[in-house]
């Protein structure tokens, strides 16, 4: 591992190098202390560690059926021509191998004889059976591969796409959980893992109908074969078995360290950061950290190689000798004439067979288990979340004239106070209310109550007379416009920024006309398309605003809707006086159809409020207009205007 060199060290202390696995680096006796290792870090991989570690071959076996039953069930639900091509390809190429091993077992007889021309004559027909056989069931495998690379993108885009709606549908509350992202990121791998699952579930049942064709004909052939089919195979399986676990152990031991660098990779290259990065140092750190992770991961897995070695080898010397004891006991048969020739012969083709179908079982039985471990974290995401989307009710929400919270409070998942307590306040339509306080006072948590984008946990919001945790959630969305804190710089062109949620119009006027209400004609008339100008900087072609230009494109996309209630959550922290005067001024303008909430922390601005409510921990501390609290004793809004103006 190398330490990073930092600007201005020498040389020399920028390669001190540290050994042993996450060893934090120990302080120099001068100089400045060095960089610890980055922590190990545990992430969502923890659970299947533990069930693949915990997990005996019983447990295996018993869980990989109910891992081919859903990945049957996800394939037959998005193409069932494919799932269903799938089936009868692995069934006829089972038949196909029965057939080639019989003729087998048919032809051989014939050939063994003294003259091979007429042994020839009389054998084609079998061999040419078994030729046919052995094409068809190697067209078959063909065939269901086709039908898999159908199959796998629709799984892929209907796993994904699940998903992603899912979470956008779910419920404010659902992201507030704990260990939501975790099982949310961990449901992602299992979307990922779905498309593997179809792949190792058709090479699975093609063992199984491998090996059982094989068996069969074996059986048939002379009853003892079975017994000797499983002596050679077993070993060979339980090597394959365990070898698998020493691999999956070393995969599990990476599997945090392999995430985290993933992420910190998309840090370190990402355009967004890359002047925070540069213009701070940060790079010696940040490569000093990359390259421990690089190392930690590589270690671990050159020292998997010994082991995995040592089994594979073991395993196939005993498999070796096995197989060698079969030939002999085979032999042994011929010898003392319980058997003939032709039949051990083809008993050596159908081990051949049965192995190389063993193999794959164990294999991808393996795989499957591991694979189906994310699959469940899949699903059983999907539940939690969909029980978090269930319907609030079916009331329809209209543009409100009033919104009345009756002692509404939320209190955050986990959380033991509330970040908005009792409140009972009415909001009326026509009136601009600015709501201020200092951070974490609970104004956006108001914000989300009012506007039904989070259910009150105490207390009632009232829309007129509907109450919203009984409305419908998209009829009460419908009437909101929101520019929020953080507001998405969408990577699409600046039409659909403006226009995003609403539907699409024949003419532009109304896009132009929002443009013009934040000041953004001349910046967008001045795009290489104009409204056609794809807004991302990482995408070819694309362009990007300044920060200040990216808020004035989201409170255009909330004018644009024209909405019932408008709440904008510090629209114009990144705006320059002009920009912050004109959505002011727009804001009343637009104020008589409308219930307008603005929150800011920029006094001068709340001036132009009809009525400024100030919170203090979660309350409402004092409302009234803005001169009449300024001018109040002991105000809230008096000492943090006076505090403003002292800057
Ligand atoms: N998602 C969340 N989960 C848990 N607690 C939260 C969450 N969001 C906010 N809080 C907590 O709720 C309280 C109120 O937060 P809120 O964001 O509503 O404050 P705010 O007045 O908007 O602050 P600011 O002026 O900094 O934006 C804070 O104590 C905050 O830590």
């Amino acid at each position: 591992m190398t330490a990073p060199h930092h600007p201005g060290d020498s040389p020399a202390a920028g390669a001190a190098r540290v050994s042993g696995e996450a060893a934090s680096l120990p302080a120099a006796r001068t100089g400045p202390p060095q960089p610890s290792a980055p922590p190990e870090l545990d992430y969502n991989g923890r659970k299947h560690r533990r069930a693949m570690d915990d997990a005996t071959l019983w447990d295996m076996a018993r869980r990989i059926p109910a891992a081919l039953i859903q990945t049957a069930r996800l394939a037959w639900s998005v193409d069932r021509r494919m799932a269903l091509t799938i089936v009868v390809c692995q069934l006829l190429s089972g038949i196909g191998t029965a057939v080639m091993l019989t003729a087998v077992a048919q032809a051989l007889p014939q050939l063994i004889v003294d003259d091979p021309r007429q042994g020839l004559a009389r054998a084609w027909p079998a061999l040419a059976v078994a030729v046919v056989a052995m094409a068809t069931g190697a067209s078959m495998w063909i065939l269901a591969d086709w039908a898999t690379r159908r199959l796998n993108p629709k799984i892929a885009s209907a796993a994904d796409l699940q998903l992603v709606d899912l979470h956008m549908r779910a419920e404010l509350a659902a992201y507030d959980a704990e260990g939501f992202a975790d099982r949310s990121q961990a449901a992602d791998i299992g979307a990922l893992h779905a498309v593997d699952l179809a792949d190792d579930a058709k090479t699975l049942t093609n063992g199984l109908v491998q090996l059982a064709s094989a068996a069969v004909v074996l059986t048939t052939l002379h009853p003892l074969l079975l017994g000797v089919l499983l002596l050679s195979v077993v070993p060979r399986g339980l090597g394959g078995v365990i070898a698998a676990r020493v691999d999956y152990r070393v995969h599990d031991q990476t599997v945090s360290a392999r995430n985290v660098r993933g992420m910190m990779r998309w840090w370190l290259t990402t355009a967004e950061l890359a002047d925070e990065l540069r213009a701070n140092t940060m790079r010696g750190y940040l490569h000093f950290w990359y390259r421990s992770m690089c190392d930690r991961v590589e270690r671990r897995e050159v020292a998997g190689a010994r082991p995995y070695l040592r089994i594979t080898l073991l395993a196939a010397s005993l498999g070796g000798l096995f197989t060698l004891g079969m030939w002999a006991s085979l032999a042994g048969l011929v010898l003392a004439g319980s058997m003939t020739t032709a039949v051990a012969g083809t008993a050596v083709v159908a081990s051949q067979t049965a192995g190389r179908a063993l193999n794959s079982i164990i294999r991808y039985s393996t795989v499957m288990f591991h694979h189906g471990l994310y699959l469940s974290d899949y699903y059983g995401f999907i539940d939690e979340v969909r029980a978090m989307t269930t319907a609030r009710g079916t009331a329809r929400a209209e543009p409100p004239r009033q919104i009345r919270l009756e002692g509404a409070s939320y209190t955050y998942p986990g959380k033991e106070a509330a970040a908005v307590r009792p409140i009972t306040l009415t909001l009326n339509r026509g009136e601009v209310v600015a709501l201020v306080g200092e951070n974490g006072a609970g104004k956006s948590t108001l914000i989300r109550m009012l506007t039904g984008l989070t259910v009150p946990t105490d207390g009632k919001v009232l829309w007129d007379s509907t109450d919203l945790a009984g409305a419908d959630a998209e009829s009460v969305r419908r009437q909101v416009g929101l520019v929020p804190q953080k507001n998405g710089h969408w990577p699409l062109a600046a039409r659909e920024n403006i226009t995003l949620g609403q539907p699409r119009e024949h003419g532009d006027e109304r896009i132009w006309d929002a443009a013009e209400r934040v000041g953004m004609t001349k910046t967008l008339r001045a795009l290489p398309k104009e409204l056609e100008t794809l807004l991302a900087r990482s995408v070819w072609g694309g362009h990007e605003l300044s920060g200040g230009q990216w808020q004035r494109l989201a409170c255009a996309r909330a004018m644009y809707r024209e909405p019932a209630v408008l709440v904008l959550d510090e629209p114009t922290s990144e705006m320059d006086a002009r920009g912050e005067h004109q959505i002011f001024r727009e804001l009343r303008a637009m104020a008589s159809d409308r219930i307008t909430v603005v929150v800011t922390h920029r006094l001068d601005n709340v001036r132009m409020a009809d009525r400024v409510i100030v919170l203090d921990q979660g309350t409402v501390r004092e409302q009234g207009s803005f001169d009449e609290l300024v001018a109040t004793e002991g105000s809230l809004l008096g000492e943090l205007y006076a505090l403003a103006q002292d800057r």
